[in-house]
């Protein structure tokens, strides 16, 4: 069982005893969003970002839910991406494809992947229309409260510098307010070229979910989730506050061994 609880204004965190546990609570959450989405609106479109996370979503290739989950209803985004060939080893998409998508009935026109053959400040322009394309035909809904696309699900991870997708510390894509996506050229994580979600449509989400493993995260969680003063503020992975959706934190005990919070680490 995944020790829960809720930090005030951080969201819902579920802290698991082993991988597997976090394994199967991720893809029972994302199985039942899929579900709850499909039901209200016909659609799931969900973001995901790089890195651990897809590992991490492996079992929603495994049974029970490659049979139950309704596959024909996903469109698949990007909460970022790095400017390489879809085919290099450094693509979130090639990661994603080769980790999940070709594992399980994914309708191929539903995939929007980067354009990989211009620039970076093209590919976040042209990523920007192809959703706003789709939240004209509401396969995307919007905000109620801007006009900002409204994903079903975002899914992140964290780096240990406190970054999530590609909006790192101190960096001015942090105070982009107008794009929905948005482009970097010196990413201090490699590649240097990347796009990404702006704050706005993160937080425009219905469901954000951070997922967090490993000790080398540890201090960078603590930053984003407690009462720690102006340090915190800087912290990117902090900036993440659905305005009116829900934050769930999927973390192991590593992540979550600097917490304070005495019932969750006791
Ligand atoms: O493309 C990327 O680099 C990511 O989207 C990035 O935001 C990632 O999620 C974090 O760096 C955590 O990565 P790990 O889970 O592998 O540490």
């Amino acid at each position: 069982m995944a020790l829960s609880g809720v930090q005030k204004d951080r969201g819902d965190l579920r802290i698991h005893e082993s991988m597997d546990e976090l394994k199967t609570d991720l893809a029972d959450y994302i199985a039942e969003l899929s579900d709850v989405s499909v039901k209200e609106r016909g659609f799931f479109a969900i973001a995901l970002s790089g890195g651990s996370l897809i590992g991490l979503m492996g079992k929603l290739c495994e049974v029970p839910y490659n049979k139950t989950v309704d596959w024909s209803k996903w469109y698949i985004f990007w909460a970022d991406e790095r400017v390489v060939a879809r085919n290099h080893a450094d693509s979130n998409y090639k990661l994603a494809k080769d980790g999940l998508l070709s594992k399980v009935p994914i309708v191929p026109s539903h995939v929007h992947s980067i354009n990989d053959s211009v620039s970076a400040e093209e590919a976040a322009d042209n990523y920007e229309f192809v959703i706003r394309q789709l939240v004209k035909t509401h396969v995307v809904s919007v905000s109620e409260i801007n006009d900002c696309p409204k994903f079903d699900l975002i899914l992140l991870g964290l780096g240990a510098d406190g970054h999530i997708a590609s909006l790192f510390p101190n960096h001015p894509a942090l105070d982009e307010r107008e794009e929905w996506v948005t482009f970097i050229t010196d990413s201090p994580k490699p590649p240097p070229e990347r796009i990404t979600f702006t704050l706005p449509v993160i937080n425009s989400a219905s469901n954000v979910a951070v997922v967090v493993t490993g000790e080398g995260k540890a201090d960078a969680l603590h930053l984003a989730i407690e009462e720690v003063g102006p340090d915190g503020s800087l912290i990117p992975a902090r900036m993440v506050q659905p305005t009116m959706g829900k934050l769930v934190w999927f973390l192991d005990k590593q992540a979550a061994s600097k917490l304070k919070n005495s019932d969750l680490n006791s």
